[in-house]
């Protein structure tokens, strides 16, 4: 068999005699035959709960059984007209290829040319992906004989695909293929867990915990802890956002055929925001900030993004949204499933924060955190769509504000290898 672009996403496949799928593919994994991506047969839903299961999530929360038994609905193979096809025909491989060489031989060069072709066209990949895998500079290939495709893997895997044979590195799902085995923040039943340990626990009363919703009530945890936020840490954390400079934040808009969406300016969000990295994520007090969310939460440091600083002054809002991003079902750090939202200072007039589903709207107040989860107890993956939010317009002075967004799973990772997009 030829080896397929995929073969770094391969399944593992589980004996099917202790996977029963009427648990919803809640099974435990055993069993080590694996399964070929580029074997199509595979390439099926062998059970009719997989649609329902993969739109909730389970792809991402059970991969062991969902990739192997739902394939096609998890997207893991890939049967119909878009897909894992050869090349055919002429091949575009890009920028004409130059022969002259130092080191080289001109029939050495040709041979790799001819070897780049060879690679497009008998490699099963998207075609997609195929269409977009060029060589940008005529010395792709006197480069990869050099062996610049592993002194210089981000430039070159890129820029030089077809001379790399690296094509499956122009898509974000090839080229930070999910690991099945990575640990979860979050399992079944962790959510409810933790809200209970912070409205419970004794120590934690210096914080005044409010419970707004919660599944006693029919709803979702929605609670606010006081003086999480010292005044002076609240103090410095503005006073970054200020020095890194506050810019126009940007919606979700359009998502590319790769999967990369394209941030674009959007009315539904007229705040201005900047993102807590390096110096600001290495500052003390916002370490000490961010460490203390992490204690509280139980989530890894590593799961939360880097924190993202606000800024609204009077008339400006984020309309209704999700901080559930589904995009992100396909990628290394997984959705986002909770919200700790900071409030960096009281505000004259407005600015409140509303859920509309639940009727709750919670008014600034400096050091006070706002907690809320984006997806479900039972199932930690998929969206749990009662919690969207709105920023309400700021009347009268200014707001500032900070996001913890921690994921199902690793985000510092993937973001550092251009993963997360
Ligand atoms: O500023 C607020 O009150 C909420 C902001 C928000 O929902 C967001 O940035 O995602
Ligand atoms: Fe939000």
């Amino acid at each position: 068999a030829v080896k397929g672009e995929n073969s770094g996403t391969q399944a593992t496949l589980e004996d099917e005699e202790t996977c029963s799928s009427e648990d919803g593919g809640t099974c435990a994994s055993s069993g080590e035959a694996v399964v070929q991506v580029e074997d199509l047969s595979r390439c099926e839903d062998r059970n009719d709960g997989c649609r329902y299961w993969a739109d909730s999530g389970e792809c991402l929360t059970n991969p062991r059984y969902m990739w192997v038994y739902c394939a096609l609905s998890c997207g893991k193979c890939q049967v119909e007209e878009d897909i894992q096809t050869y090349g055919e025909g002429d091949i575009d491989m890009g920028v004409e290829q130059g022969l002259g060489s130092a080191s080289f031989s001109p029939d050495k060069v040709l041979m790799a040319i001819a070897e780049s072709e060879h690679y497009l066209k008998t490699t099963m990949m998207k075609q997609s992906i195929r269409n977009k895998c060029k060589n940008t500079h005529a010395d792709c290939t006197v480069w990869a004989l050099d062996g610049e495709c592993e002194e210089n893997p981000g430039y070159m895997k890129m820029n030089c695909a077809p001379a790399c044979q690296s094509c499956y590195y122009l898509s974000t799902e090839t080229r930070c293929p999910i690991d099945p085995e990575a640990p979860l923040a979050w399992q079944a039943g962790d959510l409810d867990r933790m809200f209970q340990k912070l409205t419970q626990e004794p120590y934690l009363t210096k914080y005044n915990v409010t419970i707004l919703a919660s599944p006693n009530t029919n709803g979702p945890w929605v609670i606010t802890m006081e003086n999480l936020i010292q005044p002076d840490e609240a103090d410095r954390l503005i006073a970054l956002g200020q020095e890194m400079g506050f810019e126009r934040s940007k919606g979700m808009a359009k998502i590319h055929p790769d999967g990369t969406p394209e941030h674009v300016v959007s009315d539904a969000r007229t705040s201005t925001q900047t993102w807590c990295r390096e110096d600001c994520s290495a500052d003390p007090m916002s370490r000490q900030v961010i460490e203390r969310l992490s204690n509280l939460t139980g989530i890894d440091e590593m799961n939360s993004e880097y924190l993202q600083l606000l800024e609204y002054e009077p008339g400006q809002y984020y309309h209704n949204h999700h901080d559930y991003l589904a995009n992100e079902l396909k990628r290394q750090q997984g959705v986002r499933i909770l919200t700790v939202y900071l409030y960096l200072n009281n505000v004259e007039e407005g600015g409140g924060t509303e859920f509309d589903q639940l009727g709750i709207t919670v008014m600034p107040k400096k050091g006070m955190a706002l907690l809320w989860p984006s997806v479900l107890n039972e199932n930690t993956a998929a969206k749990d769509e009662r919690t969207t939010h709105a920023a309400l317009p700021v009347i009268k002075g200014m707001k500032y504000g900070a996001n913890a967004w921690f994921h199902l799973r690793d985000f510092k990772t993937p973001h550092g290898n251009h993963c997360t997009e």
